[in-house]
């Protein structure tokens, strides 16, 4: 049927036709203006625990590129921060612009970044599937990290060469051995805050744990995400993969806080 997508027609202002939560009280992305974030004293560090995890598969789902995790156990998970317990890894995905141009979905006092990793972990604690959490108010949290132009990343070749394997929707390959650890920032310092997915069905089931320091990849690289098309090998229309982010909403009656 008609599907959503990044388009003029079915893109993020149409969105709320068939998601009305699009018009909600804790959507996601938002700006982060850090100087209004409440420096909160309670809130910890984090913790990523994935010396253990499990990568699966790389797949296109016609809006980005997903990389799958095994998520039938504890062995790796995020705690501590503003989370009461340990969540699951499940897949990490990205969201990017044209060249050029702004590609995240948070922006940081209005400026935005080359594009944004999404790293999503699911409430197994309290929730006994991954599709109950993610329909749950804390059922998932998402750790956001920038990406901004600069030199090449060491380790994202790792994924750039697997993309000709998924250039088209529908499309998935074998990914095993990959941890995303190698595509973290030195410091975990954070904001966090209550808010959404950033695309249908904007389920409000996301504590957003934003990294303050970006990682550095090249132009090149980053370009290399835009070669994956939004449409399946079949399609006669070809539509390349790129301004896949949905822009800042209103932050309503939400505060920012941020780790020390
Ligand atoms: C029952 O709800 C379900 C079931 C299965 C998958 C999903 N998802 C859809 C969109 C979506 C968007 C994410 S983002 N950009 O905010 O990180 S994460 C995510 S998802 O949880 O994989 C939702
Ligand atoms: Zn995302």
């Amino acid at each position: 049927g008609h599907h959503w997508g990044y388009g003029k027609e079915d893109g993020p202002s149409a969105w709320h036709r068939q998601y009305p939560v699009a018009k909600g009280n804790r959507q996601s992305p938002i700006d982060i203006i850090p100087n209004e974030a409440r420096r909160d004293s309670t809130l910890g560090p984090i913790f990523l625990k994935y010396d253990q995890c499990r990568s699966l598969n790389i797949a296109n789902n016609g809006h980005s590129v997903v990389v799958e995790f095994d998520d039938s156990d504890d062995r790796s998970v995020v705690l501590g921060g503003p989370l009461d317990n340990p969540y699951r890894l499940k897949q990490f995905h990205f969201h990017w612009g044209g060249k050029g141009c702004e590609g995240s979905e948070h922006t940081v006092a209005g400026v935005g970044y080359a594009s944004e990793l999404h790293v999503v972990h699911w409430n197994a604690v309290k929730y006994k599937t991954y599709n109950d959490a993610a329909a749950a108010p804390d059922g998932l949290a998402v750790l956001g990290i920038f990406l901004e132009l600069g030199d090449d990343h060491r380790w994202l070749h790792m994924i750039t060469d697997a993309l000709y394997m998924v250039k088209f929707k529908g499309s998935a390959t074998d990914f095993k051995g990959f941890n995303p650890k190698c595509l973290l920032p030195s410091s975990l310092h954070y904001w966090t805050y209550l808010g959404s997915l950033t695309t249908p069905p904007l389920h409000e089931s996301v504590t957003w744990i934003v990294l303050k320091e970006p990682i550095v990849v090249s132009e090149k690289q980053l370009g290399m995400f835009r070669m994956l098309q939004f449409n399946g090998e079949e399609e006669d229309q070809r539509m390349r993969m790129e301004n896949n982010f949905r822009p800042p909403q209103n932050l309503k009656e939400r505060i920012v806080r941020s780790s020390n």
